[in-house]
C-alpha cells in the first residue's frame, strides 16, 4: 500500500484486502471465541469415539449464523485426526433424502461416489457398515441444515438407519449430531415413535451472540482481511449494530467485504458510512439469498407466484402455479407447507366475509428483493 497522505486514491493494481478469502462463505476463522461452553459440551458427548465406542448423540439449536456449523467443522478435523475414527459433515439443504445423506457418507467412507444408479438403498447402506466393522472405525455423522430432512419428510428413516446399524451389521458404531437453525421445529416431537425410542440425544443450544461478542469477532475478521487503517472503530461499531439487528454474524461478514469493495469502486483507501449504508442493502439479505439458493425449480416457480400474488387467496394462487408448471394441488400444498416452513411465504387463514376461513399466501420478505434474487 502506498502511504503517502497526498496520494489519498488507490491505483489500479492496489487493493484494501489483505485477504479477500476472510470474507468468503467457507473461510475457517483460526480464532473461534465465545463459544467456550458450546465445545466443551460438544467434546463432552463425542469424546467416547476416541476411546472406541459410540459417542453421544447430540442435537445443536440455534438461530442462523450462530457458529453451529464451524464449531462441529473444527471439532470434526480435530476428531477425525484420531485413529479409528471418521467424521462426515451432511449438507442437508444439498442432500435431502436419504439416498442422498448416504451417499454422502460413502463418498467419504470409500473416496468415491457410489454409482449413480442400480444401486439400491440396501446395498448402499450394507457396503458402509461392512467397511465399518471390517475397519473397525467409529463413524460419526454430522446432519447440517437437518430442518430439510424435516421438510421432505426423510429424517426420521435417515436416522433410523444410522441409529440402528449396529442391530442389522454388527461392529458397525455410528454416531450423529444434528443441527437445526429452525428455533419452530420441534425436532424430537416430529419424529416416528419408533425413532424416538432410539435417539435420546444430548442437547446444545447456541444463542445470538451480544453485541460486545459481534464486535470482537468482526474485529478480529478486519485485521486478517484488510490492512491497517482501512476501516476505523466508528465504521466497524455501524457494522456491529446492524449485525446485531438480526444477529446472524453472516450479515457483519458480508457487510464488511460489500464494503470494501465500494470504498474501493471509488479508489478509496478507507471504508466510509457511506459504504456500509449502501452495502446493508444487499448484505442485510444474506440469509433470503441462501434460503432461495437451496429451492427447487418447482419450489422457486411458486416463490416466483407468489410474488406476482403477494397476499392473494390460496385459491388464487394455486390457479397461477397450475398454469405456470402444469402441477396439482396437492403438489401444490406441499410446496406451500415447505415454503412457509422454511419463512420464505407466508400462508395464513384469513376470515372472508360471509365465505368463511381461507388461506391467503404473502412473501415473507421484500418482494422486490426475493425477485431480484430468483
Ligand atoms: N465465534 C466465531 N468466531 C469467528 N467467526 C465466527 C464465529 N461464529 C461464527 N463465525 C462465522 O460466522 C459465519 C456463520 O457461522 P456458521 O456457519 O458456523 O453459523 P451457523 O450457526 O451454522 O449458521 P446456519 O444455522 O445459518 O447454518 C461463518 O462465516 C463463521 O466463520
Amino acid at each position: 500500500m502506498n502511504n503517502d497522505p497526498d496520494e489519498g486514491m488507490l491505483s489500479w493494481d492496489e487493493s484494501i484486502f489483505r485477504d479477500e478469502h476472510v470474507f468468503e462463505i467457507d473461510y475457517m476463522p483460526e480464532t473461534f471465541n465465545h463459544r467456550e461452553t458450546q465445545l466443551e459440551n460438544l467434546k463432552y458427548a463425542l469424546r467416547p469415539a476416541v476411546r472406541g465406542s459410540r459417542p453421544l448423540n447430540t442435537v445443536i439449536r440455534g438461530p442462523p449464523g450462530t457458529g453451529k456449523t464451524t464449531a462441529v467443522q473444527k471439532l470434526f478435523t480435530e476428531l477425525g485426526a484420531q485413529m479409528g475414527v471418521q467424521t462426515v459433515h451432511v449438507n442437508c439443504q444439498v442432500d435431502s433424502t436419504r439416498y442422498g445423506v448416504f451417499s454422502r457418507i460413502f463418498e467419504h467412507i470409500f473416496e468415491y461416489e457410489p454409482p449413480s444408479s442400480g444401486l439400491s438403498f440396501k446395498k448402499l447402506f450394507s457396503q458402509i457398515t461392512d467397511r465399518l466393522a471390517d475397519s473397525d472405525n467409529i463413524l460419526v455423522v454430522a446432519l447440517d441444515d437437518v430442518n430439510y430432512l424435516f421438510y421432505e419428510n426423510e429424517i426420521s428413516d435417515v436416522l433410523y438407519s444410522l441409529l440402528r446399524a449396529h442391530e442389522t451389521h454388527t461392529g458397525a458404531r455410528i454416531g450423529v449430531v444434528i443441527i437445526s437453525s429452525d428455533l419452530t421445529l420441534e425436532v424430537i416431537e416430529e419424529l416416528d415413535g419408533r425413532v424416538q425410542s432410539v435417539f435420546r440425544p444430548e442437547e446444545v443450544f447456541f444463542p445470538v451472540y451480544d453485541i460486545t461478542e459481534i464486535s470482537d469477532i468482526l474485529q478480529s475478521r478486519t485485521r486478517h482481511g484488510f490492512y491497517d487503517g482501512v476501516i476505523g472503530s466508528t465504521e466497524l461499531d455501524q457494522v456491529a449494530e446492524l449485525t446485531a439487528e438480526t444477529g446472524d454474524l453472516r450479515v457483519g461478514i458480508d457487510l464488511l467485504r460489500r464494503a470494501g469493495l465500494n470504498a474501493e469502486m471509488r479508489g478509496s483507501r478507507s471504508i466510509t458510512s457511506e459504504d456500509i449504508e449502501t452495502a446493508y442493502e444487499k448484505s442485510r439479505h444474506v440469509h433470503l439469498s441462501r434460503r432461495l439458493r437451496g429451492l427447487s425449480e418447482t419450489e422457486r416457480a411458486l416463490v416466483e407466484v407468489v410474488v406476482d400474488h403477494d397476499g392473494d387467496r390460496a385459491g388464487t394462487v394455486y390457479e397461477a402455479f397450475h398454469e405456470q408448471t402444469g402441477l396439482g394441488y396437492t403438489r401444490y400444498s406441499e410446496v406451500v407447507n415447505k415454503l412457509d416452513r422454511l419463512g420464505v411465504i407466508e400462508a395464513n387463514y384469513t376470515d372472508i366475509d360471509g365465505r368463511g376461513r381461507t388461506r391467503s399466501i404473502s412473501i415473507a420478505y421484500d418482494p422486490d428483493a426475493v425477485a431480484e434474487r430468483l
